[in-house]
């Protein structure tokens, strides 16, 4: 187990669905007694697997993984944390946990509202790499939570990855442009690395392989380097070489432009989030 863990307290995870088991897989994986781990979900089906991968305890009845629990993690799609909120609104003021919610586009604001008391509560933008314990994640407390609960928080998401806490709230919706969404946009390009490999000649499994490990490889590179990214890609790139031709047409074709128009994307849809979401 990791040095990050410092407490004996249950947690409970409501909305057992990919971000919630990338969390608590990663948690498991860092050595967190599954026993403490509670997950809930709607459908049977999706308990049964969870409980057959990661042996945590399940339920299909939040107010009971409430009841176990110090630390209750929000897992639901963010259109469906108000009716799961106020619904759990009179155990949460009863037994008064410390709240994080993983949700884009849902403000401290209504969360506080729809639980009903004032609360505890953190907002956190964790992304799917967690489950391998590779993840990032961003933070953002409510006047009202510890200082101990802060570092509780901060221990649960670094057994997953790496923890940023940020001054103001509104730094959460850049931190999804960033991270939150960021792996999907890699994968993207993978998706097209791969496609042109096969273009070019090489079957499916040869193109992914030389895809995939290219994508770890640089990445590993760009975190355990001493010279920024900027270097490594001088590196690769010999004058008059192939690599000059092929950014060249990256460069040429926009794509600067096209993952600043991306992630501000991104950052719209989260503010537009937060304004429908609200009461
Ligand atoms: N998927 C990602 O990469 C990231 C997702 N998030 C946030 O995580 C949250 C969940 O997203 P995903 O895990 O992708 O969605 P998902 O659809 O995989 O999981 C949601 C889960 O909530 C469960 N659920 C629905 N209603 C419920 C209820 N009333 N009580 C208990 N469980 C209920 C569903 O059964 C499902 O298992 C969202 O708010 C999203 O903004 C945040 C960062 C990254
Ligand atoms: O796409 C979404 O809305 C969520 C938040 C960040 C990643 N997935």
């Amino acid at each position: 187990m990791s040095q990050s863990r410092k407490t004996d307290q249950s947690i409970a995870f409501i909305g057992a669905g990919n971000m919630a088991s990338s969390i608590f897989g990663g948690l498991i994986e860092d050595g967190w007694p599954k026993d403490k781990i509670w997950a809930t979900a709607r459908s049977e089906a999706t308990l049964e697997n969870v409980k057959n991968q990661f042996g945590v305890q399940v339920t299909r009845d939040n107010h009971q993984a409430v009841r176990q629990s110090e630390m209750v993690v929000l897992c639901v799609k963010p259109q469906m944390m108000k009716a799961v909120l106020q619904e759990l609104a009179p155990t949460l003021k009863e037994t008064k946990p410390l709240l994080i919610s993983v949700a884009a586009g849902v403000s401290l604001d209504s969360l506080q509202t729809w639980c009903g008391s004032s609360l505890p509560i953190v907002r956190s933008m964790p992304n799917t790499p967690s489950l391998l314990r590779c993840g990032v994640s961003g933070l953002f407390a409510s006047a009202q939570v510890s200082a101990e609960q802060k570092a509780i928080t901060d221990s649960i998401f670094k057994a997953v990855g790496v923890t940023l806490w940020v001054d103001n709230e509104a730094l959460i919706d850049s931190v999804i442009a960033v991270s939150g969404s960021g792996p999907a946009y890699y994968f993207l390009f993978m998706e097209a690395m791969t496609e042109m490999g096969v273009k070019l000649g090489l079957d499916q499994q040869t193109a992914e392989q030389l895809t995939l490990q290219t994508a770890l490889g640089a990445a590993k590179m760009a975190v355990c380097s001493d010279v920024d990214v900027r270097e490594l890609r001088r590196r690769v790139t010999s004058p008059g070489g192939t690599t000059e031709q092929a950014i060249r047409a990256l460069q040429t074709g926009g794509l600067e432009q096209l993952v600043e128009q991306a992630m501000q994307a991104a950052v719209e849809r989260a503010a537009e989030m937060t304004r429908q979401l609200a009461d």
